[in-house]
């Protein structure tokens, strides 16, 4: 388990992470979501030990990362997939990392294998791809066979084979018992793969709650859509009550803000038969544009949207 308690780090008059408090359980994947800047990554460096917090505190296991005697074997994390020695070959670069956290060397060809690196581990590190390197990063993390795991944005940058290797790496890990902490800004890979999550914006928390949570929030006030014979009865009904109602191009009916056992009462009341009646599922791109909406730091200004001139 990861425990962050009022977690603060500034940098001048910038807080990169503002009294962030949160628990990471064993079990399942846990996505880590916020816009550019939100201070993931600086949170993800504090529970390692990498950064030293203004205040507050991260354990893992219940104890500060930079006070473990074999950390390797306690985390893993895979934060910055840029190699370090390009010259050594990703074996070599196992083995060094293994002989200094005490782990036995008979995990070298065991995490080669379980990351599908093959022949390549022979190889220099600079001739790598970047699927290449996301793998050996990734076998780096599981080195030490750690309870806990950290993956800064794993899935950056590659293929479609790749990215379904990661999520079904993490899925399995998360199987085992173990703890997965798991940032990405791929709204649609983090719906497949997270149980959990965890939304930051400006260094602050936003939400904390089971995916299925996040997405039913989002639906409670959501658009309901409904087909009846007595459209414009209907219509009528639902505009008296307040509701806001748009017709759909294929004549059915759009209530929003709304759920179905209000517009199912509505119809019941009035007596017109309902053909169909659905809540509109919301993505977690579009719940988590909502959620985090106030808190993006770098927003294309709408001009420039219209003419196509923003930064992307
Ligand atoms: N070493 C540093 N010195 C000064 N400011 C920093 C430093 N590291 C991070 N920051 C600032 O802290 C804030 C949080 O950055 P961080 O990299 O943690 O965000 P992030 O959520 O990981 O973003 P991204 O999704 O873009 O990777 C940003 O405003 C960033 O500019």
């Amino acid at each position: 388990m990861i425990q962050v308690r009022g977690l603060t780090k500034k940098y001048g008059a910038v807080s990169a992470v503002d009294d962030l408090t949160f628990d990471v359980q064993p079990g399942k994947v846990t996505g880590f979501l916020g816009p550019n800047g939100a201070g993931k990554s600086t949170t993800m460096r504090m529970v390692l030990g990498l950064d030293r917090p203004t205040s507050g505190k991260a354990l893992v296991s219940g104890r500060p990362f930079a006070g473990l005697a074999e950390p390797l074997r306690v985390a893993g994390a895979l934060l910055d997939a840029g190699a370090t020695h390009p010259g050594r070959s990703g074996r070599n670069h196992l083995r060094v990392a293994a002989r200094s956290n005490g782990i036995p060397l008979s995990r070298v060809d065991a995490v080669i294998d379980q990351v599908g690196l093959g022949s390549a581990a022979g190889r220099r590190m600079k001739g790598y791809s970047l699927g290449m390197r996301q793998r050996l990063g990734i076998a780096t993390a599981l080195l030490g066979d750690p309870e806990i795991l950290l993956f800064d944005e794993p899935m950056n940058g590659l293929d479609l084979d790749g990215v379904r290797w990661i999520r079904g790496l993490v899925r399995d890990l998360a199987a085992d018992g173990r703890t997965v902490l798991l940032s990405s800004h791929l709204m649609s890979e983090m719906e497949q793969t997270a149980d959990h999550l965890v939304i930051i914006g400006r260094g602050r928390l936003i939400a904390d709650a089971p995916i299925a949570e996040v997405l039913r929030g989002a639906r409670a006030g959501g658009t309901v859509r409904v087909r009846t014979p007595a459209t414009d009865d209907l219509a009528g009904a639902l505009l008296r009550r307040g509701l806001r109602v748009h017709p759909a191009a294929d004549g059915e009916l759009l209530v929003e803000g709304t759920t179905a056992e209000t517009v199912g009462d509505v119809a019941l009341e009035l007596g017109v038969a309902v053909h169909r009646l659905a809540e509109e599922q919301h993505s977690l791109e579009e719940v988590y544009l909502d959620l985090t909406g106030d808190s993006v730091q770098y927003k294309v200004s709408p001009a420039a949207e219209l003419t196509g001139q923003g930064a992307r």
